[in-house]
């Protein structure tokens, strides 16, 4: 399902800021030779998460989910002089081709890019975080979400992709719902009624759950 008319979203991106010729590469090559190149930000959510991250100007970012490594670099833009990104994936595969584009960005010292299982890792991790990006597995997603909460610190902000899922949590009646699905749902509604958070969902691509701890 498409959110916006196809006109829109191309008008959109016209009159966005460009993506730098290292995430443009890294678009291309991610589309011309790794599987399921729709998983990867792309430009317009790309630069609304540099901008967020901009505004925000974190110490320390936490990323669950690095795939090709595009949103990553875009939240690297806002980080602070001393700043730090973890971004954690379990597909062992990407790692060569991801890295390269690290070792590629003036980000390179900024980040920390770890392999295994973000559910095993982030109990592991000392830091507070100042934002955190959730955009791996969806059946996870309230894991990922009670785990990472505690390690942001008051008034620091989540952001979870993914969570309108091409449409499928608006349910129609005597429709099977699939585990994604109702794992996207009971995120929703566990964030939504959160006395701890101040939340919004943007309808931006794919859905976008933005929330601040209050
Ligand atoms: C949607 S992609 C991430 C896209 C990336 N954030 C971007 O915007 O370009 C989801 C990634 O989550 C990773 N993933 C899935 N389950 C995971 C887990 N349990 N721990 C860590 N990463 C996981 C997948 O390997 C995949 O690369």
């Amino acid at each position: 399902m498409m959110f916006l008319a196809e006109e829109i979203e191309a008008y959109s991106v016209l009159h966005t800021e460009e993506e730098s010729e290292l995430l443009k590469s890294l678009n291309r090559e991610t589309h011309a030779n790794v599987l399921s190149p729709r998983m990867l930000s792309g430009h317009l959510q790309g630069r609304l998460l540099s901008m967020i991250s901009r505004m925000i100007r974190p110490e320390r970012i936490l990323e669950i989910g690095t795939y090709t490594g595009y949103s990553a670099l875009c939240l690297c833009e806002g980080l602070a002089p001393q700043g730090k990104l973890i971004t954690l994936d379990i597909n062992e595969e990407l790692e060569n081709f991801t890295r390269r584009f690290f070792d590629k960005s003036s980000f390179v010292n900024h980040i920390d890019y770890r392999i295994g299982n973000a559910i095993d890792i982030i109990p592991t991790l000392d830091d507070s975080f100042d934002l955190v990006f959730i955009d791996a597995d969806k059946i996870n997603y309230k894991a990922y979400y009670d785990l990472c909460l505690e390690k942001v610190r008051r008034g620091g902000f989540l952001i979870a992709d993914n969570v309108l899922w091409s449409g499928k949590i608006i349910i129609q009646e005597n429709t099977k719902i699939d585990k994604d699905t109702q794992a996207l749902l009971d995120f929703n509604r566990a964030v939504h009624e959160d006395k701890r958070v101040s939340n919004i969902l943007l309808p931006v691509r794919d859905g976008l759950m933005i929330l601040q701890k209050l």
